[in-house]
């Protein structure tokens, strides 16, 4: 490519990013897990045959059962013939997948609803049609992505009526959906009355003729709203690339070119594609001109475009990197929610205003810390830059669903009517885990102050491209330790991109070398080393010249690990960095598992932990744990649970909670107790003298072995994430990765360095 531009650039990364990803490990985004055990024979006879026989009579018996012993209840197709993929176009079945794979998991990880992506390799309405009808059974709804107009509201007409299962294009309804609750705010932010107001919405297609339909429902008047299409306006006459929908919307007007449309105009809607709309076009719009550009993946104009001729306007697009993001994301998993869980046999409009509506006001609400957290450097208050909540808002999945849900209940299509909504509610907030957000909240943190972190084994293809990756994702600047030829090499060999934005230093040649070994040579002195040795270690060991950039504020924070056993890295990062003031030493994992995160501490340094070092651990690591964002509630991990059984082993875990009683802590603790007993609140509830008010999610392990062999059980065999060891308690923020890691390890490691840089 010979466009350097920074933007074609940045698309350039995120190309090879995005294609990695893709291609890295099971290639695509989704695989079937099983939910129930399939280990033994009993097992087997009783998830198939012959057990498997007597769900299907009952079923045949009555059908309703399916949604007691099958997963079609929490079970949606995503289907498309790849004829409007994005704003990308007529892509076809098979290249539209990564799209629907990409929907399916929305749906999982939003809403916490299976979702499996069907490319029906047809452009033909019947056969699309025949090829759906009959999928019912299945699922309980089929979300429909990504066709073309017109042909999408004939498939999604005709299905509505064949099927008994909820049938929703989300490029219709889904987008009509947030865009009115955008726009209902927009309107009150700058002060318009909804029936004054003028709107030109671009492109005719399914998303554009739903947003008409469903912001005229909302109070637009009709001769207000213009729309376009590749042919110019839509105006009542015309005849050219006309249909039955766009016709329903043409109006009597002299306009005929988007430019003449826009004169004057208070809202300018896109749904079309990347550029159609120029700076010259926005300008001659109305005072405070709400401009929706919601064009994927790139907009019809950008929010910079739009600022530098109108410093007045609110802009909104349907990106995730920019400030209001219209994107149906905001909208299908959660409306689906409330549709499954009152078992509807479609989805109105009632529902559809409902979500709207619901999705306006809780951006009107005030923002909780943990959403304002997670978007660090934005300004998430009700306001020009916030008319729309953010998609990993945790509210969404308590506010919008039981709306939906109790649409669907007033306007009689729920077929298992919700009783108590408020315990829907709960149960809804405790549905998703938070980790995900906490991760995120972590990242926006570090992109809102970026920091130079050094990767120190910077010759590695691994850390090059955990630097690359660093950089490209706005973290901030990443310092490779090495030789410049030999990691030019290294990039080039792998077809990656310059090394423009990285820092490269080389011990050997650096300035900074006689100072360092001046530096080192102090520490060391009556520690038993010559200046010689300092001089070697500062030229020679790459975690010793790292550690002192960072010691010496040349560099805040640093990651290592892929070349050296854990603990011989860690002896070098020693030599240079103590422990901070009155803090221990140790190694805390979070791992993410069965929608719940647990922390487990000490899994790196502790051999055989005395009380005391237990209480300074669980201590630390409530404090850590607050600050990547979760409320500790600790569990001094034994084999025995409080004196059962008694033995001398676990006087050691029970002084530690009365050591730390003694402190007067101020985060629940409690223990000793068995790992069950603290993560099932079943078990918990024999003890209800205990002091944790629901399972532990801080574990804190009686001795290195247990806790080391723990963790190394839970990556290979849990079938969840383990995150770590994060090194805890070191005056400086450096983080040693195993030697397996992979580049996402070492991003996300190197991530929580720079953030313990902010943070501390
Ligand atoms: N932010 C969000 O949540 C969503 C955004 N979208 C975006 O909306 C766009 C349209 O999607 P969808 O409705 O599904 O697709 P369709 O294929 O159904 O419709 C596309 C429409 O865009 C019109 N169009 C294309 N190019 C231009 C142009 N240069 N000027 C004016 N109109 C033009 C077409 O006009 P004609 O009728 O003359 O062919 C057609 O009416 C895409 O960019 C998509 O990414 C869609 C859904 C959700
Ligand atoms: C967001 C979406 O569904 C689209 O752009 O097609
Ligand atoms: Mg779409």
């Amino acid at each position: 490519m010979t466009d350097k531009t920074p933007l074609n650039r940045a698309s350039a990364d995120l190309e090879r990013e995005t294609l990695l990803m893709h291609a890295s490990g099971r290639p695509g985004k989704i695989e079937v897990v099983p939910t129930k055990p399939l280990t033994t024979q009993r097992d087997l006879s009783l998830a198939y045959s012959p057990g498997v026989a007597f769900p299907c009579l009952h079923i045949a018996r009555d059908p309703s059962l399916a949604y007691d012993y099958t997963a079609k209840g929490n079970l949606v197709a995503v289907i498309s013939n790849g004829t409007a993929v994005l704003g990308l176009g007529d892509l076809g079945a098979l290249a539209g997948k990564p799209v629907m794979e990409g929907k399916a998991v929305l749906f999982k990880r939003f809403a916490d609803i299976d979702a499996i992506d069907l490319e029906v390799d047809t452009r033909d309405i019947d056969e699309f049609v025949n090829s759906v009808r009959f999928l019912g059974p299945s699922f309980g709804g089929i979300n429909l992505e990504d066709i073309k107009a017109p042909e999408c509201f004939v498939i999604e007409s005709r299905l509505r009526e064949l099927m008994d299962i909820p049938v929703f294009h989300d490029d219709q309804h889904g987008t009509a959906i947030i865009a009115t609750a955008g726009l209902l705010n927009a309107l009150e932010l700058t002060g318009r009355r909804i029936e004054d107001t003028k709107v030109v919405v671009n492109g005719a297609g399914a998303a554009a003729i739903a947003c008409v339909e469903l912001i005229k429902a909302s109070g637009i008047r009709h001769e207000h709203v213009t729309l376009c299409d590749t042919k110019g306006v839509i105006y009542q006459g015309r005849e050219n690339g006309m249909n039955q929908w766009k016709s329903a919307h043409a109006v009597p007007t002299k306009a005929r070119t988007l430019a003449e449309a826009l004169e004057g105009a208070d809202v300018f809607m896109g749904l079309s594609v990347k550029g159609a709309v120029t700076q010259a076009m926005v300008a001659t719009m109305a005072e405070r001109p709400i401009i929706f550009a919601m064009a994927n993946p790139d907009p019809e104009i950008t929010p910079e475009e739009v600022h530098a001729v109108r410093s007045d306007a609110i802009v909104a697009t349907g990106r995730s990197d920019y400030p209001n993001q219209i994107n149906n994301v905001l909208g299908f998993p959660y409306i689906f929610r409330g549709a499954l869980d009152v078992r509807a046999s479609t989805i109105n409009d009632q529902m559809k205003v409902a979500a709207a509506k619901a999705i306006a006001q809780l951006a009107r609400e005030d923002v909780p810390d943990e959403v304002d957290r997670a978007y660090q450097g934005r300004r998430l208050r009700y306001g020009s830059e916030y008319i729309i909540p953010v998609p990993f808002d945790p509210r969404l999945i308590a506010a919008i669903p039981p709306a939906v849900a109790q649409a669907a209940m007033d306007s009689g299509v729920a077929r298992k009517p919700i009783v108590d909504l408020a315990a829907y509610k709960a149960e809804l907030a405790a549905r998703l885990d938070p980790t995900a957000a906490s991760l995120q909240a972590i990242g926006d943190k570090v992109k809102a102050h970026p920091r130079r972190v050094v990767f120190a084994e910077g010759e590695e293809e691994k850390s090059i491209r955990a630097a690359l990756a660093f950089k490209a994702a706005g973290y901030g600047t990443p310092i490779l330790i090495g030789r410049e030829e030999q990691i030019k090499e290294t990039m080039a060999a792998q077809g990656l991109p310059g090394a423009e934005g990285l820092e490269i230093v080389n011990a050997r040649v650096s300035d900074r070398r006689e100072h360092y070994t001046e530096v080192l040579y102090k520490r060391l002195q009556r520690k038993g080393a010559l200046h010689r040795d300092a001089a070697r270690l500062v030229n020679q060991e790459r975690n010793v010249w790292g550690a002192l950039m960072v010691e010496q504020g040349d560099a805040d924070a640093m990651v290592t690990g892929l070349t050296r056993a854990y603990w011989q890295a860690f002896d070098e990062v020693k030599r240079v960095i103590d422990p901070a003031a009155g803090q221990v030493l140790f190694g805390l994992n979070m791992l993410v598992a069965r929608g719940r995160t647990v922390f487990m501490a000490d899994t790196t340094v502790h051999e055989a932990p005395t009380a005391e070092d237990l209480a300074d651990i669980a201590q630390q690591s409530a404090a850590k744990v607050r600050q990547l964002g979760y409320e500790p509630r600790v569990a001094m991990l034994s084999f025995s649970t409080f004196g059962n059984p008694d033995s001398h082993p676990t006087g050691r875990v029970r002084q530690a909670v009365r050591i730390l009683e003694a402190r007067g802590v101020d985060f629940e603790v409690d223990g000793e107790m068995a790992a069950d007993v603290a993560l099932d609140p079943d078990l918990l509830r024999h003890y209800p003298f205990c002091r944790l008010s629901g399972p532990a999610n801080v574990l804190v392990m009686p001795s290195l072995h247990s806790a080391n062999i723990a963790w190394k059980l839970m990556q290979k065999l849990g079938g969840g994430t383990v995150i770590g060891p994060i090194l805890v308690g070191l005056d400086k923020p450096i983080q040693i990765t195993a030697m397996d890691a992979t580049v996402n390890d070492m991003v996300n490691m190197a991530v929580l360095a720079a953030y313990d840089s902010i943070e501390s």
